[in-house]
């Protein structure tokens, strides 16, 4: 692009400004992104499509739109919304740098096209480049978020389940999936809602049992698939490659058939039998020793663990467990949450241990 080039009219002062306020919004805005990108996800990838984007958006950026500024007499330089001032989370944040890097490449889309006769298409393409970037950004943060998570609470029907839910994310649970099977659909859906506020205000995650259709209607982040539920290829038509897909196994074949369909994680349970599962019969520590030695993706030993078995549940190798009852019954949910990820992260340093003293 060379300045001019494409254009036969002197531009006028209030355009130059529109198109120089934009860009710095949308540059400033992939700054952000960018940051995130870099610092807080070591995504080389993604930081650098942020950065080659930032670097076109210069380009345009020429000393007749950068001179056209006029910030005393701007009048909006004053104004600023309530929710730009408070920022809950990252992804709150990240969100909304993504919808003002979008909403000001809209803005330079349609005024661009009055400047040069190329702007528009620039603009538009560098659009639906930053819609792909958002896409593919949100998911390696849930896959991210999955991989860092040890503990994965499944919530059973209570009068107070948002309390409890919240009681555990404040003792440091990252994942969380909605399990409900006697609520009517209305209920369920505004549960999924709200749990799904909450999951995010704390950047965890919340996964749906059963539903893919809640899953997608409350914007969750995944969907728990058991073996009577819907493929694991047909849910991930209906959700897109963005979101967690989970399958529930009790044996190495299903295992192996959940690997095969694309399942993000799988449950390996029930390890001892449980009253939240009554028909289920226990696949044992030996389903546990099994998944340790041959799952590639991440798993959760499931079914009957609590403070008192955990340690034999690890010692079997597993790295990541989930449970019903022990949180959701708990009289202190912050308490038995902070039990849980201490040992888990007691036994993911012993085996790191014992792993560098092998190699020396
Ligand atoms: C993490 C995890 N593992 C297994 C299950 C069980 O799922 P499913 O077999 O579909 O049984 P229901 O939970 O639907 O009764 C799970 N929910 N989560
Ligand atoms: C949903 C599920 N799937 C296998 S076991 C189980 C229930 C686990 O519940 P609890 O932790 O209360 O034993
Ligand atoms: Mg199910």
């Amino acid at each position: 692009m060379t300045d001019k080039q494409n254009r036969t009219l002197p531009a006028q002062p209030a355009l130059c400004r529109i198109l120089d306020a934009n860009l710095d919004r949308s540059r400033e805005g992939l700054r952000i992104i960018e940051e995130w990108c870099r610092f807080g996800l070591n995504n080389a990838d993604l930081a650098g499509e942020c950065k080659q984007l930032r670097q076109e958006l210069a380009a345009w950026h020429v000393a007749e739109l950068r001179s056209a500024r006029d910030t005393p007499a701007d009048p909006g330089t004053e104004l600023t919304h309530p929710q730009e001032e408070q920022r809950s989370s990252i992804q709150q944040l990240l969100e909304a740098n993504f919808c003002r890097v979008e909403e000001a490449l809209r803005v330079l889309e349609e005024y661009g096209k009055i400047y040069d006769r190329n702007m528009g298409a620039a603009f538009k393409q560098m659009r639906y480049r930053v819609y792909t970037l958002e896409s593919n950004l949100l998911a390696y943060r849930r896959y991210q978020q999955l991989l860092r998570s040890q503990l994965y609470l499944v919530t059973s029907p209570r009068d107070n389940l948002m309390g409890v839910v919240e009681a555990a994310l404040q003792g440091g649970l990252t994942l969380v999936q909605y399990r409900d099977k006697s609520s009517d659909d209305g209920a369920k859906l505004a549960n999924a809602r709200q749990l799904c506020e909450l999951c995010h205000r704390y950047d965890a995650l919340l996964i749906v049992n059963d539903r893919v259709d809640f899953a997608i209607a409350a914007d969750a982040d995944g969907v728990h698939l058991g073996q009577g539920d819907l493929p694991v290829a047909e849910a991930r038509k209906l959700l897109g490659p963005g979101r967690i897909i989970g399958r529930s196994t009790t044996n190495g074949e299903e295992m192996q058939r959940a690997i095969e369909e694309g399942a993000d994680y799988i449950g390996v349970g029930p390890v001892y039998s449980t009253p939240t599962k009554p028909d289920k019969q226990a696949a044992g520590l030996d389903y546990v020793r099994y998944a340790a030695d041959k799952s590639p993706i991440p798993w959760f030993a499931i079914g009957g663990i609590d403070i008192n078995n955990l340690d034999e549940v690890l010692n079997a190798g597993a790295q990541r467990v989930a449970t019903v009852r022990a949180i959701m019954e708990a009289e202190q949910p912050t308490l038995v949450t902070q039990f849980f990820i201490s040992q888990l992260i007691r036994m993911q340093n012993l085996k790191a241990q014992k792993a560098l003293q092998g190699k020396t």
